[in-house]
C-alpha cells in the first residue's frame, strides 16, 4: 500500500490528511490553529492589516503531519509523498535560504516582515497603480489574463506597498515566497531562486506569463517603484504545475516528522484550486470554495479558451488547476467572513454586559459566553429560516471586506437597504445571505457572459457543509443544482492527490481523482416557485451596487 500527505493552510487553521493512495481513504488527520493569529497579534482590521507569523506555520507543520504519520501507524517507507495548499496571495519576504525575514534579528515583531495574509486590503493605491501602469507603459498589458484589473490582494500590490514604507524590510528582503511555496521551500530546504515555484500562484497572482517569458521584465517593475530594480532575478522564471516533484524532503524535515528521506514533495499550490481537484472538477464544472471568503473554480480545455480575455476575474492560467487545462478563478472577497462579522456585531455588546456583571461567577460567564459565540450563526439561521419571501424585504450589498468579482475594487463597501421598525436581526441575517448568493449569481453570469459554458455546480467548504439556509437560497438565486462533497477537507485531498500523482502512484491527474475522490453527500434543487421574486429582487441588488458604487467613488 502507498500513503501520501495533503497539508492545507487555511485561514485560521492547517490540517494534514494522510490518506491510502489507491483509494483515497482517510487513515489519519490532524489540525492545528494558529496561536498567535488567534490572539490578533500583528493584525489591525480597522486598517485591513490582517498578517500572520510563519512561526504559526512552521509548529502547524510540525504538530499535524508528525501527528498524523504517528497516529496512523503507517511504515514510514510507504508514505510517499507530501503536498502543501495554502491560501494566496500570501506572500512573505524572505533572505537567501528561503527563511521568513520575521526570523531575522531586529524583524521578530514587525508586521511587515511576516506573511501579509490573502484578505490584507492595506495596498489598494498601489494595485491601481499597477493597473494604470499595466495600460499605459507603451508595453504589454500584464493584467489581461488576470481580469484586467489587479487586485490588493496580489503578490506585487503587497510588495510594492511595504517597499514603500518600510526602507527596513526592503533592504533587507533577498526575495518574496508565496506561502505555498514558502512552506515547500522549507520541507526542502531548497532556495528561493532554485525552487520550483507553484504555476497556480504565479499565474494567478503574479501576472506570470508564458506569452512574456515569465514575471513582468525588469523594465516595467522598476518603472512602477526604483525599490523593485533588482528583485525580478531573485523571484523566479518558470513556473511549474502541482502534479510535478519540487524536490524530495530535507533530512532534517524527515527527522523531525517521522518522514522517509525519500519523500516527494510535489509544488505547492493555492487552497480554493487544490480544493476544486479535491472535488472532482472536469471541464465545465464550477467549484465554489466557500469558507471565509469564495473562490470559483472553473476550467476550460486551454485549446478551447484560446486567446479569449475573460473580464473582471481572479485569472486563467494554464495548468493552474489540471495540466493542459486552463483554470480560470473569481470570488467574492467575503463571505462566510460578513456573516461571521454581523454575528459578532451581535454578541460584542452582550459579552461586554455579561463580563461586567457581578451576578454570575467567572466560570459561569466563560461557560454562558462559548455558548452564546457556538450557536449565534445557528440560531440566526434558524431564525432567517422561518422568513417568507414576503418578509425579506431588505436588499443588502455583501461588498464588506470590497469586491472581488466581477470586476475587482476593494474600495467598495457593504450596505442594508430598507430598514425599518420592525427589522430584526434575522431579517438583516437574511438580507445577508441573499446579498451573497446575488454576488454569487453575478460570478456566473460574467462567465457566461464571456462565452464560458457551466455544465454543473459543485460547493465545498464550510460554509457549504454547515448551513442549509446558504446553500438552498444559492440552489434558488441560481436556478441551478449544487452538488456538495461527500469529503469536509476538499482541499487538503485535492493536494493528496497532487501528492499521488507526483510520487507516481498514478500516471495523471484525472486517474487520481477518479480513485481517490469522496463523491457527494447531498444536492440542493432549486425551488422554481421563487425564481421569480429572487429575479426582481437580484435586480433590486444590482441597482444597490451602482448606487453604492457611484457614492463610495463620488465621496473619494
Ligand atoms: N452555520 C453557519 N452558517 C453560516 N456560516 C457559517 C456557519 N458556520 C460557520 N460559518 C462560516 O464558515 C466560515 C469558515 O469556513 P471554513 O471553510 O471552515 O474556513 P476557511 O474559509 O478559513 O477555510 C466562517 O466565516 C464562518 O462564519
Ligand atoms: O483567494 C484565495 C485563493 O485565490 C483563497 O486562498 C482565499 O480566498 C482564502 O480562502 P479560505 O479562507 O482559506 O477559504
Amino acid at each position: 500500500m502507498t500513503y501520501v500527505i495533503g497539508l492545507d493552510y487555511g485561514t485560521d487553521s492547517v490540517r494534514a490528511l494522510l490518506v491510502k493512495a489507491e483509494n483515497g481513504e482517510i487513515v489519519a488527520t490532524s489540525v492545528f490553529t494558529y496561536p498567535r493569529w488567534e490572539k490578533g497579534l500583528f493584525c489591525d482590521p480597522a486598517k485591513n492589516q490582517f498578517r500572520q507569523h510563519p512561526l504559526d506555520h512552521l509548529e502547524g507543520l510540525e504538530n499535524t503531519i508528525a501527528e498524523v504519520v504517528r497516529e496512523s501507524g503507517i511504515a514510514k517507507s510507504q508514505i510517499k509523498g507530501i503536498c502543501v495548499d495554502t491560501t494566496g496571495s500570501s506572500p512573505m519576504a524572505v533572505d537567501q535560504n528561503g527563511e521568513s525575514l520575521a526570523f531575522s534579528e531586529g524583524f521578530q515583531e514587525n508586521p511587515n516582515a511576516m506573511m501579509v495574509l490573502w484578505k490584507d486590503h492595506t495596498a489598494i493605491k498601489e494595485a491601481a497603480e499597477i493597473t494604470e501602469l499595466s495600460r499605459t507603459w507603451g508595453g504589454e498589458d500584464f493584467t489581461k489574463y488576470s481580469g484586467g484589473i489587479y487586485s490588493s490582494e496580489w503578490f506585487w500590490s503587497k510588495i510594492l506597498s511595504i517597499h514603500r514604507k518600510d526602507k527596513g524590510v526592503a533592504n533587507a528582503t533577498f526575495s518574496w515566497m508565496e506561502h505555498c511555496d514558502y512552506i515547500t521551500g522549507v520541507l526542502t530546504g531548497i532556495d528561493p531562486v532554485n525552487l520550483k515555484r507553484s504555476r497556480c500562484a504565479a499565474g494567478h497572482k503574479a501576472l506570470w506569463h508564458q506569452d512574456w517569458d515569465g514575471l513582468p521584465p525588469e523594465s516595467f517593475l522598476s518603472q512602477l517603484d526604483s525599490s523593485l530594480a533588482g528583485l525580478r532575478k531573485n523571484l523566479f522564471a518558470k513556473s511549474y504545475a502541482s502534479n510535478e516533484v519540487a524536490g524530495k524532503i530535507s533530512k532534517h524535515w524527515a527527522l523531525k516528522l517521522g518522514l522517509s528521506e525519500d519523500t516527494l514533495v510535489a509544488v505547492g499550490t493555492i487552497d480554493a484550486h487544490a480544493g476544486a481537484v479535491g472535488a472532482g472538477i472536469v471541464e465545465h464544472s464550477l467549484v465554489k470554495v466557500i469558507g471565509t471568503s469564495t473562490c470559483d473554480i472553473l476550467v476550460a480545455a486551454t485549446d478551447e479558451i484560446g486567446k479569449n480575455l475573460i473580464k473582471g476575474i481572479c485569472g486563467q492560467v494554464d495548468g493552474s488547476v489540471l495540466p493542459g487545462c486552463t483554470g480560470l478563478e473569481a470570488g467574492q472577497a467575503g463571505f462566510g467572513d460578513v456573516l461571521a462579522w454581523f454575528s459578532k456585531l451581535l454578541l460584542t455588546p452582550s459579552i461586554q454586559l455579561i463580563q461586567s456583571t457581578d451576578f454570575l461567577d467567572t466560570h459561569t460567564k466563560e461557560n454562558l459566553i462559548q455558548e452564546m459565540k457556538d450557536g449565534m450563526l445557528i440560531n440566526l439561521s434558524e431564525e432567517a429560516s422561518k422568513l417568507s419571501m414576503e418578509d425579506c424585504k431588505l436588499v443588502s450589498l455583501d461588498w464588506i471586506n470590497g469586491r472581488r468579482s466581477p470586476d475587482v475594487d476593494e474600495s467598495l463597501e457593504g450596505a442594508v437597504m430598507g430598514l425599518n421598525m420592525g427589522t430584526s436581526s434575522a431579517h438583516i441575517f437574511r438580507s445577508l445571505v441573499e446579498s451573497l448568493c446575488f454576488g454569487s449569481k453575478c460570478i456566473i453570469d460574467r462567465f457566461e457572459e464571456e462565452g464560458l459554458r457551466i455544465d454543473e455546480v459543485i460547493a465545498i467548504g464550510g460554509v457549504a457543509n454547515k448551513s442549509h439556509l446558504v446553500m438552498q437560497t444559492m440552489a434558488d438565486v441560481l436556478g441551478r443544482t449544487i452538488k456538495i462533497t461527500a469529503s469536509t477537507q476538499t482541499p487538503a485531498l485535492g493536494a493528496a492527490m497532487y501528492a499521488a500523482v507526483a510520487a507516481g502512484v498514478f500516471e495523471n491527474m484525472e486517474m487520481a481523482i477518479k480513485a481517490m475522490g469522496a463523491g457527494f453527500c447531498q444536492v440542493y434543487i432549486p425551488n422554481l416557485a421563487l425564481k421569480k421574486d429572487y429575479q426582481e429582487k437580484y435586480q433590486q441588488y444590482r441597482l444597490l451596487g451602482e448606487v453604492s458604487h457611484e457614492f463610495k467613488h463620488r465621496n473619494n
